[in-house]
């Protein structure tokens, strides 16, 4: 069985980063790995983007929208962890939950759109940094809702909230302090995926 591990976090935070020294180290090393991202480039994701840049925003249905593109991939997702030993994906349940609840939505009602079929992840890597720091690494205006200055201020109130969701739950959530430099955050990263690649089960479906 392969090891599907999401990398969560707010915008700016190294998320695309560490998926590609990822990717790239655990390939160097000879691991199969496979790559998914959310949201996802197909007609549902899309539709999200575009929805999150459009005034006024509906947040319910943004919600439904990100739990709809995530069932939609789950056939290509599950064929990723069939032919891969390791599956990434950047952002993915932790960050729906994360985003919508900041947005309004109670993480009970996410979570429910998400049931029947999806697949969680084995261990989520999230990345930890505060928003003014994040912010500072680009020099862009936002560019979409969940960029403003109003909503990012919501942020990390909504992770330590779902963080704290998921480990009551049992997830496997690894908590990478992502102020270091980008090579120390792939390190840590390395190790927590070896660590569970070297364990002797994985579960599969936990939340
Ligand atoms: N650990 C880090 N320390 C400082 N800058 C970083 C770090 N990781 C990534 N960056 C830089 O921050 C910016 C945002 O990184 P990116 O990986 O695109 O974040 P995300 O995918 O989470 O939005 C990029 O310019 C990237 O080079
Ligand atoms: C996964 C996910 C992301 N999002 C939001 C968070 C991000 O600000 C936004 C875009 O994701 P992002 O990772 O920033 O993609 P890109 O770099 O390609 O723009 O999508 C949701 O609102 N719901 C979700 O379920």
């Amino acid at each position: 069985m392969s090891l599907f591990v999401a990398v969560e976090g707010i915008d700016h935070s190294g998320k695309t980063t560490l998926v590609e020294g990822l990717c790239q180290t655990l390939t160097g090393r000879g691991v199969a790995v496979g790559r998914h991202k959310e949201p996802t480039s197909a007609p549902i994701g899309s539709l999200l983007r575009s929805f999150a840049v459009e005034e006024p925003a509906c947040p319910a249905a943004l919600a439904l929208l990100s739990a709809a593109d995530r069932h939609h991939q789950q056939p290509t997702l599950r064929a990723l962890l069939r032919e891969a030993q390791v599956v990434i994906s950047d952002r993915y349940y932790l960050s729906g939950l994360a985003y919508h609840l900041a947005d309004g939505i109670d993480p009970a009602f996410y979570a429910s759109s998400c049931a029947g079929g999806v697949r969680m992840p084995d261990v989520y890597l999230y990345l930890d940094v505060p928003v003014p720091v994040a912010a500072e690494r680009v020099d862009r205006p936002p560019d979409s809702r969940w960029e403003t200055r109003e909503f990012t201020s919501r942020l990390p109130g909504a992770y330590h909230t779902c963080l704290a969701l998921l480990r009551g739950q049992g997830a496997d959530v690894v908590g990478l302090d992502a102020q270091q430099p980008a090579p120390a955050v792939l390190a840590s990263a390395l190790a927590a995926i070896e660590d569970r690649l070297s364990a002797p089960t994985l579960r599969g479906n936990a939340p």
